[in-house]
């Protein structure tokens, strides 16, 4: 059902939670009345025994009585013994049941996904367990709170996916957040157990030694843990600096210039905030009206905010209209399925993209042939040979990893791209039709641009070099919804037939500087020179 990918689905989900709890009430009510019937009965039999205790041995001289007792014993008995062995409340349960295992409804393996989610959050925008377990996430209050439970699922997850600096603080938050009772009493050594595990993968060998000692405390015959705790002493080996106490930081340092950045950090810190152009860097972009590429332009010209210039990002501002925006809503309607990704062989469900989508021909409604014509005019390509519209709707912790949106040659070889005969996806035009309440930004790592979706607007880019290359800089992707929920609208333009728009150039621009388009020119003469003495010597 992939639930949480969707808030859309999530709202049908939520209605059928609310059938549910009628259901339940029904199961209550009717069991409520079948203890009412037997607690009364129950009061009966008492009562009558005790008027017989009243009597004294003459009570089984009266023939009357002997009567109602037998009587008792079995008619009625037998009435209260049925009734205790009907299963009550058992066509509420079915209903319950039924809805619960309707296909939308999350499974467990949604489970994990919606936990994932809220370790991306985490871990992209830096949050704290101790915050989110109050219900805080980057700084709004939304008031639950998480039991000592629910992190150790949490630290689980993120032990699993190599996040140990996480599943260290929810196991923190996890042991704060114990109480009193039975089963919590049950979690303290499970706690202890991962601590020891994540401190081991953080190398604080005097903390996992600590915590150690305490678990061994409160559980002392615990082979498992004696087997686990030996293991780990031998892969240390001679080295094993057990004094070597390290402070855990729950996020690694924000890295300093010049240092080695992974691509997922790189987009993460674009997604923060953290790398974001300085206003010096940003003092030769311009915002203006646009009124050059359509006569109509003249009367309705366009707002543009230039946001790069090598390579070309712009973001217009008003582009499409709340009455278009019913229409695609309309359009889309049980239509969205679980977005997926070009893998190695085939089109895979991932991680890595959490969204539902639909691709619509642009033939379906005349609203999107407008939309198309002021594409065209936004971009002054020919909308001629672009895929169909593609729309998506992210849920909460939503996203969709860096990436570039133009193919690869090994895609393309595969056979995994539609129509390659239209060429490379040379530009892209990205609408937001919606706003998100927080989070949810496209984030350009390499030109350290974060665009915060704004409803009505539309960014557009440059995909490829003017040569046709695949440019890398315009790597981007969507952040992860912190709240609310975002919808897009892709319009991904191919290579055909833009010759006359965007002339293609023989050098590759991603070389920038001058001296570099030169020795490749140079290299390209030769090269020409080299085809015109073979076809002479022919
Ligand atoms: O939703 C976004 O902000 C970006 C989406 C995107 O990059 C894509 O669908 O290719
Ligand atoms: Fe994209």
């Amino acid at each position: 059902a992939e639930f949480f990918s969707s808030v859309y689905e999530m709202t049908k989900v939520f209605g059928y939670e609310q059938k549910m709890l009628l259901h339940m009430q029904k199961f209550l009510a009717d069991n409520q009345e079948k203890l009412d019937f037997l607690k009364a009965r129950l009061r009966e039999f008492e009562n009558e025994r005790n008027e017989a205790r009243e009597w004294g041995a003459a009570y089984f001289d009266s023939p009357l009585n002997k009567y109602l007792l037998n009587k008792r014993l079995t008619v009625d008995w037998q009435r209260v013994e049925n009734l205790m062995e009907t299963s009550t409340g058992e066509k509420a349960l079915n209903r319950l049941k039924k809805l619960r295992n309707r296909e939308i409804m999350p499974n467990k393996g949604e489970l994990n996904g919606a936990i994932d989610g809220l370790l991306r959050l985490q871990y992209v925008y830096r949050l704290e367990a101790k915050d989110i377990a109050r219900g805080i996430l980057d700084g709004v209050d939304y008031g639950n709170q998480l039991n000592s439970e629910l992190c150790v699922d949490i630290a689980k997850l993120a032990l699993r996916d190599q996040h140990p600096r996480l599943a260290h603080s929810w196991l923190i938050e996890a042991n704060d957040r114990l109480a009193e009772g039975e089963k919590d009493k049950e979690l303290k050594p499970q706690i202890l157990a991962l601590l020891v595990q994540a401190k081991a993968e953080l190398k604080d060998f005097r903390g996992l030694n600590d915590t150690y000692q305490e678990l061994i405390k409160i559980q002392p015959a615990s082979e498992e843990h004696a087997k686990n705790y030996e293991s780990f002493l031998k892969s240390l080996g001679e080295n094993a600096l057990l004094n070597d106490s390290k402070p855990i930081l729950e996020h690694a340092p924000i890295p300093e210039e010049g240092e080695p950045v992974g691509e997922f950090q790189a987009f993460s810190l674009t997604c923060s905030g953290h790398w974001r152009l300085t206003p010096k860097e940003q003092r030769h972009l311009r915002c203006g009206y646009v009124t050059e590429t359509h006569p109509f332009l003249w009367i309705a010209p366009l707002k543009a905010e230039e946001l790069f210039q090598d390579p070309l990002l712009v973001l217009y501002h008003d582009v499409i209209y709340q009455s278009e925006i019913d229409v695609i809503r309309e359009l889309t309607k049980n239509k969205l399925t679980r977005a997926t990704i070009t893998g190695i062989n085939e089109a895979v469900v991932s991680n890595v993209r959490t969204s539902q989508f639909s691709f619509i021909p642009a033939t379906m409604h005349k609203v999107l042939a407008t939309i198309d014509q002021r594409v065209a005019d936004m971009t002054n390509m020919n909308m001629k040979y672009a895929e169909d519209h593609q729309f998506a709707n992210y849920g909460i912790g939503g996203h969709y990893g860096q990436h570039m949106d133009w193919f690869h040659q090994t895609a393309i070889d595969a056979g995994l791209v539609t129509s390659p005969e239209m060429g490379n996806r040379i530009a892209t035009v990205l609408f937001y039709l919606s706003d998100v309440a927080q989070g949810g930004g496209t984030a350009f790592p390499q030109l350290k641009q974060l665009l915060k979706p704004k409803k009505y607007a539309a960014a557009f880019w440059h995909n490829l070099h003017a040569s046709g290359v695949g440019d890398v800089r315009t790597q981007h992707g969507a952040c992860p919804i912190i709240a609310g929920s975002k919808w897009v609208q892709n319009r991904w333009i191919r290579e055909n037939d833009q010759s006359d728009r965007r002339p293609c150039e023989i050098w590759d621009d991603s070389l920038v500087t001058y001296d570099q388009i030169l020795e490749l020119n140079k290299q390209n003469e030769a090269a020409s020179k080299k085809v015109e003495q073979n076809e002479y010597s022919e």
